[in-house]
């Protein structure tokens, strides 16, 4: 058997399709404030990506670059700023940040309605008790792809790696909302082939290129492929060792190509229904 690949890039395009045409109908432009402090020019990267999907499907997007020296006081304060602002529909400050700000008192810091990542403590919690609200790009996007490809969830055994607060945990919170039976493993996990060897849906968020070899995938198995890891040569890798899962699986995403497209995607949709249900035009949807 060889793995229908799932093409991220095709559905991201899709839903930012549907979104133009849902804004194209508005009487007003979604606008996503992204801050980005310092200058890691892989940041810069995605920042530009996200602003040029954005404005393609006719959302107001702006990026405030900030230096790397700004304190956490004034990057609280701009927070507040934008927050109070009414035009702002969502906010996105981009992760990691410099070493001397304390990325929990930022994340705190966003109104949860213009909390476009999904990141605040209110969300998550939202999400963990099974309300979901604005939800976390990556993991949503993943449950986006899921549905496109036509992979059964309700049921199915799926295993989950890695336990971050950015992918890991929420994709967890949302494969269980499915009926899925969900398995969260971590670096620390006894025996990590034996757990994915009994998935029929296996998450990869482990920020390690090639952690899941070939034998590690069941027969027919799911695997979606979330790493996103710099090689040496300057090559992009997942956490698969994707010409070895190829064979045994039934599906598989790959990088680039897969999940990352649908990240962006995702912010967007999320940017859509904050704008909405902050301004009163129809509720968040799923
Ligand atoms: N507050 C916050 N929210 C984020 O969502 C966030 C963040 N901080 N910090 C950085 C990470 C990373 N991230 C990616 C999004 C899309 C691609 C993506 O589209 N990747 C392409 C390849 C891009 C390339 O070639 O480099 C792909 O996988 O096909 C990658 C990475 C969002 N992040």
């Amino acid at each position: 058997m060889t793995a229908r690949v799932i093409d991220g890039r095709a559905v991201a395009a899709r839903l930012r399709e549907r979104l133009a045409a849902e804004i194209a109908s508005l009487p007003f432009a979604p606008k996503l404030v992204v801050l980005l402090v310092g200058d890691d020019p892989v940041s810069a990267v995605y920042v530009r990506n996200k602003d040029k999907a954005a404005r393609a499907a006719g959302f107001t997007s702006e990026t405030e670059r900030l230096s790397a020296a700004t304190t956490e006081a004034a990057l609280l304060a701009r927070i507040a700023a934008l927050n109070d602002d009414p035009e702002v529909d969502g906010i996105l400050v981009q992760l990691p940040l410099p070493r001397h700000i304390r990325t929990e008192a930022v994340l705190d810091a966003i109104d949860p309605a213009k909390d476009v990542d999904g990141f605040h403590p209110l969300n998550a919690g939202l999400l963990a008790i099974g309300r979901p609200a604005l939800v976390p790009c990556t993991p949503k996007g993943v449950m986006t792809l899921l549905a496109e490809a036509g992979v059964p969830v309700a049921g199915a055994r799926a295993v989950v790696i890695g336990r971050s607060n950015i992918v890991g945990r929420p994709m967890a919170a949302l494969l269980t909302l499915a009926d899925a039976t969900v398995t969260l493993a971590h670096s620390r996990t006894r025996d990590l082939a034996a757990e994915c060897r009994r998935a029929e849906i296996l998450v990869v968020a482990a920020g390690r290129p090639g952690l899941v070899r070939g034998d590690w995938v069941a027969p027919g198995a799911c695997v979606i492929d979330v790493g996103i890891n710099r090689l040496a040569d300057g090559r992009l890798a997942g956490d698969v060792a994707y010409a070895e899962a190829l064979p045994h699986a039934g599906w598989i995403t790959p990088v680039p190509g897969g999940v990352g497209p649908m990240t962006i995607a995702t912010l967007l949709a999320n940017t859509l229904a904050a704008a909405r249900a902050r301004r009163g035009v129809g509720a968040i949807a799923a």
